[in-house]
């Protein structure tokens, strides 16, 4: 079968938890950097992006775009979404925290450095008293190994996707979360995303000058 191909920026932005989803699930991936605004301008042209945006990737004979839709499609397409209703919408739940927690940080990458170091302090103080408490809580209430269900689900994934990002702009975030530093340690060594976090996977590193140049060029902003 054909690998799912995914079309992007080369760069974490809104396809980085596509990566960790499909890396997760064991999914190898092929993928289509968009470098040029010649690239862009052909996958609009050939009618590929539906709203002419991208994220977009090629899977199961269907092109998709919209990143909620796409983690959503693939949680249900690896059973990563829950037993039931009941489970999938506290994944959901989960899944568009973590997602707003990291969109802050991939658009604080665009403003100039002065209100980028503001935003992103923003962030780890968002991290630190909105929603890591949370997850904390919804552990030690739980009192299971994973988020929801006691299996193994995207809002797990997720979680630790946005636990390592927060972490690049403070280390210490998790100083005062006890269950959700067990859980960074019990995910990370999951062995699909033990292997995801070694050097040379197809996780991409923290946005640079470099991207942001290319990005805003593709997209002329
Ligand atoms: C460092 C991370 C990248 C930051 C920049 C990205 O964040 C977005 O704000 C813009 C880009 S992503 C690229 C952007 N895509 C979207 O905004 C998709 C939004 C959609 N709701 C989704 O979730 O997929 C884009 O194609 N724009 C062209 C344009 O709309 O004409």
């Amino acid at each position: 079968a054909t690998k799912p191909k995914l079309f992007y920026f080369r760069g974490r932005g809104r396809m980085e938890s596509i990566r960790w989803l499909l890396a997760a699930a064991g999914v190898e991936f092929e993928e289509e950097f968009i470098e040029t605004t010649e690239q862009y301008e052909k996958l609009q042209k050939d009618g590929r992006l539906l709203f002419g945006q991208v994220p977009m990737i090629e899977i199961d004979g269907m092109v998709l775009a919209q990143t909620r839709a796409i983690l959503s499609y693939l949680a249900a397409k690896y059973d990563l979404y829950g037993k039931d209703l009941k489970e999938t919408v506290r994944i959901n739940m989960y899944t568009d925290g973590t997602l707003d927690l990291m969109l802050m940080i991939a658009l604080a990458a665009f403003k100039p450095p002065a209100e980028k170091e503001q935003d992103l302090a923003l962030v780890v103080k968002r991290a630190k008293t909105r929603y890591f408490p949370a997850f904390e809580k919804i552990l030690k209430d739980h009192g299971e190994d994973f988020l929801v269900g006691n299996k193994f689900s995207w809002a797990d994934i997720q979680l630790l996707e946005a636990i390592l990002m927060v972490e690049e702009l403070d280390a210490s975030v998790l100083s005062d979360f006890s269950l959700l530093k067990a859980f960074k340690t019990r995910i990370s060594n999951i062995p699909t995303i033990k292997k995801f976090l070694q050097p040379g996977s197809q996780r991409q590193p923290p946005p640079d000058s470099h991207y942001v140049k290319v990005v805003r060029s593709i997209l002329h902003f």
